[in-house]
């Protein structure tokens, strides 16, 4: 491990990776990669997932290839260095403010979107020109495989190399000295990723999970809301990081609800649910025997059927559940649905504010006072209104979490600036002595003054402004020389 990422760091060193020409280059080449190698990506995934291929594109593929080309697209101007705003002191020099790589940074994937979670942050790193380590998930074996088998033939071998391994070979790996670490995944892991890196000062982005609710407000779309609900919470079996984990909703629509989301999901997968190729299994047995874990004591409204044999746990929904049971303690990370009756939007956001903050949050209203009095009056990684999960796929936001959901963002250009040092440069000339006195010792009154008066006045910025301040200067410093 200690040779591989002292191989990446000479690589770093050498200075290779900073080119934009190259970067790009990198950025092609791993398009490339997705669009020759798609068929053996797709099906890794799928057989991961037990996920149809289709979904496989649209889950993943899709995102890689847009994020690729909105890099490709706009790092010209995200690498280039940009002119900051000066103060009197300065007025001749030139600042600015320059993105540099990090180094040697470390990715490590989690396995519910094995592609998506691994090379979306590479894009980022490679973007910001840095070397990386990708570690994609044990529990996505065929991904992790394939990545470790294709990335080598596509992207430059010393600067950017896959780690397949379990615990033991990520605490390994985590022991090595890395410049930035993201990790997505569970909470638990990311303290322990933290931890390492701390021994470092190593900066991190985690990217974790949570339990995402729902509100649904009484003067609402009920439809609509409960075709968007399902489709985010069933996606993948209801093993997406910011799926819908709960709904919270006035009592007198409950029935409503299972009602509309049980034909939903006829219309979705049809009667034999099993027999849809849209609709995935649970990722192993550790977590369909959580799952069904939770559900003892619950009632169940809708779904619930479940064969172990297969991993098939039935889109599910809970009615009348206990906020203190042991499905609301927990991110459920699964297709079970509970509902929690609250009176009003009040007792909403107060339940949502007595949780620890989410990776997401979901607002269903007509009334978009509301959705922004929610916005307003609570805290998420994201939100998206009268909708879910779309949030993720606008490469303008950024994506991440808050408190307990994780620190740190990235998607388009905040994965570059995730992966970036932001550097601030000012270069000066070597003339200017008779006003840079007024920092050179002995101190004065009369020093002090002419201190404030350089840094602290403010000019309007407009033409005749700035005359009267270089004006200003020039006489400021005929006088300063004078004086002191
Ligand atoms: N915020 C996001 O973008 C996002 C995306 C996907 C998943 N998640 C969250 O991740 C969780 C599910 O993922 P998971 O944790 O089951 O994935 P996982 O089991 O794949 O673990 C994630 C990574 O951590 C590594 N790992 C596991 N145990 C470790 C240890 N003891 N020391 C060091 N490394 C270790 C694994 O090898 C893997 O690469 C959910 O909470 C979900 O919400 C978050
Ligand atoms: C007009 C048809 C457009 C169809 C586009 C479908 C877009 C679906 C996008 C779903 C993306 C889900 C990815 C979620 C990843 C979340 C990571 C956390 O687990």
């Amino acid at each position: 491990m200690e040779r591989q990422v002292l191989r990446l760091r000479q690589a770093f060193r050498s200075g290779r990776s900073r080119p934009l020409r190259f970067r790009l280059q990198q950025l092609e080449a791993l398009r490339r990669m997705v669009q020759e190698r798609e068929k053996e990506i797709l099906a890794a995934i799928a057989a991961d997932l037990s996920k149809s291929e289709l979904n496989a594109y649209s889950h993943e593929v899709i995102t890689i290839l847009g994020e690729i080309d909105f890099m490709l697209g706009n790092l010209p101007e995200l690498a280039s260095a940009r002119p900051a705003k000066k103060n009197l002191l300065t007025m001749m020099d030139e600042a600015y403010v320059q993105p540099e790589p990090l180094g040697v940074v470390l990715i490590i994937g989690a396995w519910n979107y094995p592609f998506v979670l691994t090379m979306q942050p590479l894009v980022g790193a490679i973007a910001a020109g840095n070397a990386a380590i990708v570690k994609p998930s044990e529990l996505s074996e065929n991904t992790a495989k394939i990545l470790a088998e294709l990335l080598p033939q596509y992207l430059d071998q010393d600067l950017y190399a896959i780690v397949n391994g379990g615990i033991p070979e990520t605490t390994e790996l985590l022991k090595q000295r890395f410049d930035h670490i993201l990790y997505t995944g569970n909470t638990a892991v990311g303290k322990i990723v933290m931890e390492a890196a701390a021994k470092h000062l190593t900066p991190v982005t985690l990217e974790l999970g949570g339990k995402s609710p729902c509100y649904i407000d009484r003067d609402c779309d009920l439809d609509v809301a409960c075709r968007r609900i399902a489709w985010g919470k069933y996606m993948n079996c209801g093993q997406t990081c910011i799926a819908p984990d709960y709904i919270l909703c006035e009592a007198s629509l409950q029935n409503q609800i299972v009602q509309k989301i049980k034909e939903t999901v006829k219309d979705f997968y049809g009667e034999n649910i099993k027999a849809s190729p849209d609709y995935e299994r649970i990722i192993n047995l550790r977590h369909f025997k959580r799952l069904q874990s939770l559900l003892k004591g619950q009632r169940i409204a809708f779904g619930g059927e479940m064969d172990e044999a297969t991993r098939y746990l039935a889109p599910t929904i809970l009615t009348d559940v206990d906020p203190n049971s042991k499905v609301m303690q927990e991110e459920i990370f699964g297709p079970i649905l509970p509902i929690v009756s609250v009176k009003n939007v009040d007792e909403a956001i107060n339940f949502i504010n007595d949780r620890e903050k989410p990776l997401a949050l979901y607002v269903f209203s007509r009334n978009n006072k509301l959705i922004k009095r929610v916005i307003d009056e609570t805290s998420s990684g994201g939100v998206t209104g009268n909708d879910v999960i779309m949030h993720f796929t606008v490469n303008s936001l950024p994506f991440g979490g808050v408190g307990a959901s994780g620190m740190g963002a990235y998607h388009g250009k905040y994965s570059f600036d995730t992966f970036s040092h932001q550097r601030p440069c000012l270069l000066k000339g070597l003339k200017g002595e008779s006003v840079n006195k007024l920092r050179y010792p002995p101190n004065s009154e009369s020093k002090v003054s002419w201190a404030k008066f350089f840094l602290l006045k403010q000019f309007n910025k407009g033409r005749l402004g700035m005359l009267l301040f270089v004006c200003l200067v020039a006489v400021a410093a005929v006088i300063v020389k004078d004086q002191l």
